[in-house]
């Protein structure tokens, strides 16, 4: 049998980290060899980890990743706060390194990327299509990063559709009523107490809906995905954005 594939979680004492942890301990095929919180430090980690799981906060999770290239560590990242000049650096770091593998998700439950890929897919065929994301009331950002790869991938169809602005007769509102607009894309965000991380993306044509709704109602939900990547995260060399693409969908 081989050597078990020696992990470390970073932001191991959050709601996300802890479950991590568990998930790995219970894998006969990885071992938990470090848990990290704020302070400690990442370079530690050389020599002793193959592949870093990354649930922090949006402000350190960047160059925790450029630490952990430092440190010869391949990385799965679940922290939101990501944009294309971050991601450009991380692929620029990568580029130096001897093969390092580096997994970014926005989400890594199974309902939510296929949510996303719905909604994409869908896009094209109605005049109208709004984000409403729905969490616990601790997390610290809004909107989720679900919710803007889901508008994204939305906006995206409808341009390679060819379709314009949506329709929206608003001339005057309170400030955030119709939400923030994500490359034209409505996205509203729900802080209720009881939820964990939930989504509904709402299409309308004259005369119908769609929905697509995708609840995580346990964090158990994001294991299968995010061991999965820790798995796979050490052949893939380069960045890879999207838990999709580790799937045959
Ligand atoms: N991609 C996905 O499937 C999911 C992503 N998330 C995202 O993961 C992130 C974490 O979410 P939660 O676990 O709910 O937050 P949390 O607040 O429960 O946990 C964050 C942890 O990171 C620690 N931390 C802060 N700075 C650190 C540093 N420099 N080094 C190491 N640890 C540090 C904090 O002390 C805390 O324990 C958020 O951005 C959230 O949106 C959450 C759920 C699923
Ligand atoms: O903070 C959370 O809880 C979650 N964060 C991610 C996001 O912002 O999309 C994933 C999931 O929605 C849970």
């Amino acid at each position: 049998m081989s050597e078990p594939l020696k992990v470390a979680v970073l932001g191991a004492d959050g709601r996300m980290g802890a479950t991590v942890c568990d998930a790995v301990e219970k894998a006969p095929d990885l071992e938990l060899v470090a848990r990290l919180e704020k302070d400690d430090d990442v370079a530690s980690l050389a020599g002793r980890a193959d592949v870093a799981v990354d649930f922090t906060v949006p402000s350190v999770t960047e160059a925790n990743v450029h630490a952990l290239l430092d440190a010869g560590v391949h990385a799965v990242v679940g922290t939101t706060g990501w944009d294309d000049a971050a991601l450009a650096r991380v692929e620029e770091h990568l580029a130096r390194t001897d093969g390092l593998g580096v997994l970014i998700a926005p989400n890594f439950a199974l309902s939510a990327v296929l949510a996303m890929q719905f909604a994409a897919t869908a896009a094209r065929y109605f005049e109208s299509a709004e984000v409403v994301e729905l969490h616990h009331p601790n997390k610290v950002d809004a909107p989720s990063g679900t919710a803007l790869a889901t508008a994204r991938g939305i906006a995206a169809a409808r341009r390679d559709a060819g379709l314009g602005a949506m329709p929206d007769a608003t001339e005057t509102q309170l400030d955030g009523a119709r939400g923030a607009v994500v490359d034209g894309v409505h996205v509203h965000a729900v802080r209720l107490r009881g939820l964990v991380a939930h989504e509904e993306v709402v299409l309308g044509n004259p005369g119908e809906q769609l929905t697509i709704r995708t609840d995580s109602f346990d964090r158990e939900s994001f294991m299968p995905g995010v061991l999965l990547g820790v798995r796979e995260v050490g052949g893939r060399p380069g960045l890879t954005v999207g838990l999709e693409h580790l799937l045959d969908l």
